[in-house]
């Protein structure tokens, strides 16, 4: 029977478990504070945003909100960023992305006090986890691992393959997978023969950006597939990168969307809020 890996159960978990250790802070006169910094009014990036304030005020997270106009200068947003690295009181910056167009994200991810990085996408960050050592990891692919142990699949000896390159996705994935020694391979948008390079994978991890693209004929009896798309289907109904119907008999496990990598991906953050105050 196929599992359905509940990711919106499995964040609620750890969020109960970070507000414990938040309280326990708290009664040794630590807060925790998070800036999280907007720029125009994009409407998914609105709901994410407005998510991770509720989930930061769940857990007994301080949250900041700067919510600055579309035409804001990127002079402007790097100087914000630089008040903030100084500010004591702030343990995390968030830039919610994607940035208006006019905007370098590279450069505005890098003016990130490393220190301060719990979005993990500083190369400060990116440089530690590629080398073994601990920092701050991206949320979405650490809140994969967490998805993956937290219902015992186990990743050493597997064969793993991502689809997607992104910095922030991709990349550290394969990391991540590499760390608990699992034998990875990345597919992106030149790889050949794609079904069969993905038809090898115990763990197939889908972050490709186009709803329902990978069907039956890409996957292994029995493989577990992780979803990290989040699209809107021809009817405007949300949906994955996964065709999750037509795998679903296929496959021993299997995440939705929406309710699996997308909630970990905000309590992940959060666990990155709580980690700044140790790292
Ligand atoms: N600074 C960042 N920007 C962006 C990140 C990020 O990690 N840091 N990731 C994404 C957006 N994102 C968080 O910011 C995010 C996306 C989706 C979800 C989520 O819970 N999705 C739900 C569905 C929500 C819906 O109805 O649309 C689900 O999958 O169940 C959380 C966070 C890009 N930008």
């Amino acid at each position: 029977m196929t599992k359905i890996i509940d990711g919106k159960e499995i964040s609620a978990i750890i969020k109960d478990e970070l507000k414990s250790k938040v309280e326990e802070y708290k009664r040794n006169g630590i807060t925790i504070t998070l800036a999280v910094i907007q720029v125009g009014k994009d409407p998914a990036s609105s709901v994410y945003v407005g998510n991770k304030k509720k989930a930061c005020a769940y857990v007994g997270i301080e949250s900041l909100a700067y919510e600055l106009s579309e035409d804001t200068t990127q002079e402007e947003l790097l100087m914000l960023i630089k008040v903030l690295n100084n500010k004591k009181e702030v343990n995390g910056i968030l830039v919610q992305l994607p940035l208006p167009k006019h905007i370098d994200e590279d450069l505005v991810i890098q003016t990130i006090d490393p220190g301060k990085d719990v979005d993990g996408f500083h190369p400060q960050s990116v440089g530690v986890l590629s080398i073994g050592q601990k920092g701050f990891v991206s949320c979405t692919p650490a809140g994969i691992i967490e998805l993956l142990k937290r219902s015992n699949i186990e990743i050493e000896g597997k064969e793993c393959v991502i689809i997607g390159r992104s910095n922030i996705v991709g990349k550290p994935m394969a990391l991540l997978l590499l760390r608990e020694n699992g034998t990875v391979t990345i597919c992106h948008s030149r790889t050949k023969n794609l079904k069969e390079v993905t038809k090898r994978a115990d763990i197939l991890v889908v972050a490709l950006g186009k709803p329902k693209f990978v069907t039956k004929d890409y996957v292994k009896e029995g493989a577990v597939v992780i979803d990290v798309g989040i699209n809107r289907d021809e009817n405007g109904k949300l949906c994955g990168d996964v065709d999750y119907e037509d795998v679903f008999d296929k496959v021993s496990a299997i995440t939705p969307v929406p309710g699996g990598v997308g909630p970990m991906t905000i309590a992940m953050l959060l666990h990155n809020c709580v980690e700044s105050v140790s790292l």
